[in-house]
């Protein structure tokens, strides 16, 4: 059998309704030729940005204007054309563990980044005035790798925080808001702001394609103002021809039937995998069992180290990556334990079992 993947990274193509996309695909072409002949206006286009406005409101609680909506080809390429427009002094806090890739995109334009523990809400308040950053970025609808979803008391007290200088934001990094297996959907930290602190940034890489590279962002007036005074010469980096096919995927309704189909398919094959991780590795497993998004982490009791674990998978052909990914600054391994991100999106039902049986070759259980 060849590689099998708990990757966190992967999104389940097989479900994916390609001939209704296709569909829409035609229609932006039959509607849109005039509009694809030209560039597109730097934001993205009107209409697209309109769509995206109505379904996180209607979704996310998040209050905006299609005028504040910049889409572009990736979060990575909005954060940094963000970062480019920032006019005052800088200076960041992130969660750790937190997102590596924004963590060296940000050093690499050399930010001082700072990095915040999490306590079990989220991003530590005491510690984030500690930094002194004046800009934060928070996972809060499912921390990223952990998946701690932030609870509203943390939520205030971030937003008090914002209050306490004008120079102050948050960046609420929405990211895999879309999977929620038990808990009902808490509305953004967007939705709670009263006063224009919050950066709001979503993606369609979970609920559609990551190969279409289509995100968001939504900017409150003051940095709107000065992303367009420093962007000007800006032309929108996403595909239009996807992004008006976007557009009548989600005017269709096929959106929302996908990733409503998405959610229940998730939810069953997350409960069987835990079920399965659970019997086979009984006492010598703990999973952190938040029901939401396409991955969990899981801490295993072995004596082995990192490395030996992640070569070890290699030679299982399985695919999956551990803590060690998102440990911004080195923090001293738990004696006897490892924790490992298990990504499920990718794994068929009939290969849980395999996936499993290599899992406890590599942690050294059985
Ligand atoms: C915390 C977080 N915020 C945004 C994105 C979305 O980025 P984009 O598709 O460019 O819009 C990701 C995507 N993460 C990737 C897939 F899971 C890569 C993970 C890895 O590097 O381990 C992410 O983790």
């Amino acid at each position: 059998k060849g590689w099998l993947s708990l990757s966190h990274m992967a999104s389940d193509i097989t479900k994916f309704p390609f001939k209704s996309w296709i569909k829409c695909q035609q229609k932006a072409i039959n509607q849109h030729k005039q509009e694809l002949s030209e560039f597109p206006h730097p934001q993205g286009p009107f209409i697209v940005r309109k769509t995206i406005a109505r379904m996180i409101t209607l979704s996310r609680g998040v209050v905006c204007e299609p005028e504040q909506v910049v889409i572009g080809a990736g979060t990575q390429l909005l954060i940094r054309q963000l970062m480019e427009s920032k006019t005052e002094k800088t200076r960041i806090a992130m969660e750790n563990p937190g997102y590596s890739r924004f963590y060296t995109l940000l050093k690499n334009m050399e930010f001082p980044v700072q990095l915040v523990d999490l306590d079990n809400k989220g991003m530590n308040i005491e510690r984030a005035e500690q930094s002194k950053a004046n800009l934060l970025f928070v996972t809060p609808s499912h921390q990223f790798p952990t998946g701690k979803i932030m609870p509203i008391s943390r939520r205030i007290e971030l937003l008090n925080w914002s209050l306490q200088n004008n120079d102050r934001y948050i960046l609420e990094d929405d990211y895999d808001s879309e999977f929620k297996y038990e808990t009902d959907n808490i509305p953004s930290l967007q939705s709670l702001d009263r006063n224009q602190r919050v950066i709001y940034t979503g993606t369609f890489s979970k609920t559609i394609l990551p190969g279409l590279r289509i995100s968001y962002m939504v900017l409150p007036p003051k940095l709107l103002r000065d992303y367009q005074n420093h962007h000007q010469h800006l032309i929108q980096n996403s595909n239009a021809l996807a992004l008006y096919t976007l557009h009548y995927f989600i005017q269709t309704g096929e959106y929302d039937r996908h990733v409503k189909r998405m959610n229940h398919y998730y939810k069953v094959k997350r409960k069987k995998l835990v079920t399965y991780l659970r019997s086979y590795f009984k006492h010598t497993i703990s999973i952190e069992d938040i029901p939401a998004g396409l991955h969990f982490v899981a801490t295993f009791k072995t004596e082995k180290r990192y490395e030996e674990v992640e070569t070890h998978a290699k030679k299982e052909k399985l695919e999956i990556y551990s803590m060690r990914r998102f440990m911004l600054q080195h923090q001293p391994k738990q004696p006897g334990k490892i924790k490992l991100i298990i990504g499920f999106a990718n794994l068929q039902d009939e290969d849980i079992e395999e996936a499993v049986n290599r899992l406890g070759k590599c942690v050294g259980i059985h």
